[in-house]
């Protein structure tokens, strides 16, 4: 489990993460989820011990990661996929990183397997393709058993089978019972492998959901409706948990009310309808709002708004 309590960071004048709260339980894998920028990397540098927050903690299994004994067995990190400059061999690598933590060969040799290395564990490192140097990284991550398993952006340029092969371990890792958090700026890949989602914008939490509670949100169906009465219509329409927006003139975007019901009303009132369109939002396009929402919350609002009873 990791706990994170009003954890704060700043740097000089940048606030980049903002009175963050949250918790990641074990035995799912949760996305943390933001747009580029969102502070989610500062979050997990803080997590490991990597950054000093300026207010808050963050504890991991109920202590702060220096506190642990054995950090490494504790939690395994996967931060910024940068390439491993070593003229060393995959194994020896990991041999290398091993011995330090007082961690035996066989152990090195389960993680080369687990994480598919076998064949070119005798190679120069230093020479991996970027798939290649991902799955070392996720090997070091893996080394010590961890129960804690944090992984930034792990899909980050691979190729589909690499991304497949991916989601398939972070399962099985959380299916052991281990708390897995990743982390991804892609709503879409974010809805293949998480069961729990963490959604940050400009550093601050803007949803802590389930993915099927998410997803249910995000399939709430708007209706677009043009009318050249659109003014009137909308009046018609607004109610307890009805929004209306609208981009532009006789056209409205109607969440809240189906579209026989506002056929019914606007025939019942006498206006004309010249479209009446029902569209499903895709998870990405819900991710999209919610996090232009925190943009809007901070006063930059490019948005239209006709009108809106919640
Ligand atoms: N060392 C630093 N000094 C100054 N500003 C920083 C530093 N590290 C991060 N930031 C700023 O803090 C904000 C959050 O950055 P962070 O890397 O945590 O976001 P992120 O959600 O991981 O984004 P990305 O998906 O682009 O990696 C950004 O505006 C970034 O420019």
């Amino acid at each position: 489990m990791i706990e994170v309590t009003n954890l704060s960071k700043r740097y000089g004048d940048k606030v980049a993460v903002d009175d963050l709260t949250f918790r990641v339980r074990p035995g799912i894998v949760t996305g943390f989820l933001g747009p580029n920028g969102a502070g989610k990397s500062t979050t997990m540098r803080m997590i490991i011990g990597l950054d000093a927050p300026t207010a808050g903690t963050v504890t991991v299994d109920g202590r702060r990661y220096a506190d642990h004994p054995a950090p490494l067995r504790e939690v395994g990190a996967l931060l910024e996929a940068k390439a491993v400059h070593t003229g060393r061999s995959a194994r020896n690598h990991l041999l290398a990183m091993a011995a330090t933590h007082g961690i035996g060969a066989r152990r090195v040799d389960e993680v080369i397997e687990l994480v598919g290395l076998r064949e070119v564990a005798g190679k120069r490192a230093g020479g991996f393709s970027l798939g290649m140097g991902q799955r070392l990284g996720i090997a070091a991550a893996l080394l010590g058993d961890p129960r804690v398993v944090m992984l930034d952006e792990p899909v980050n340029g691979l190729d589909p089978d690499g991304i497949r092969w991916i989601r398939g371990l972070l399962k099985g890792l959380a299916e052991q019972g281990r708390t897995v958090f990743v982390s991804s700026h892609l709503m879409s890949e974010m809805a293949q492998t998480a069961e729990h989602l963490i959604v940050v914008g400009k550093g601050r939490l803007i949803a802590d959901v389930p993915l099927a509670e998410f997803t249910r949100q995000a399939s709430r169906t708007t209706v677009r409706v043009r009318s050249p009465q659109a003014g009137a219509l909308r009046d018609l329409l607004l109610g307890p948990d009805v929004t209306v927006t609208s981009g532009e003139p006789g056209l409205l975007e109607v969440t809240g009310r189906g579209r026989e019901q506002i056929g019914d009303l606007a025939a019942a009132a006498g206006l004309t309808l010249h479209e009446l369109t029902a569209t499903e939002a895709s998870l990405e396009e819900a991710f999209m709002t919610m996090t232009r929402d925190a943009v809007e919350y901070h006063g930059e609002t490019d948005r239209p708004t006709v009108g809106s009873a919640r």
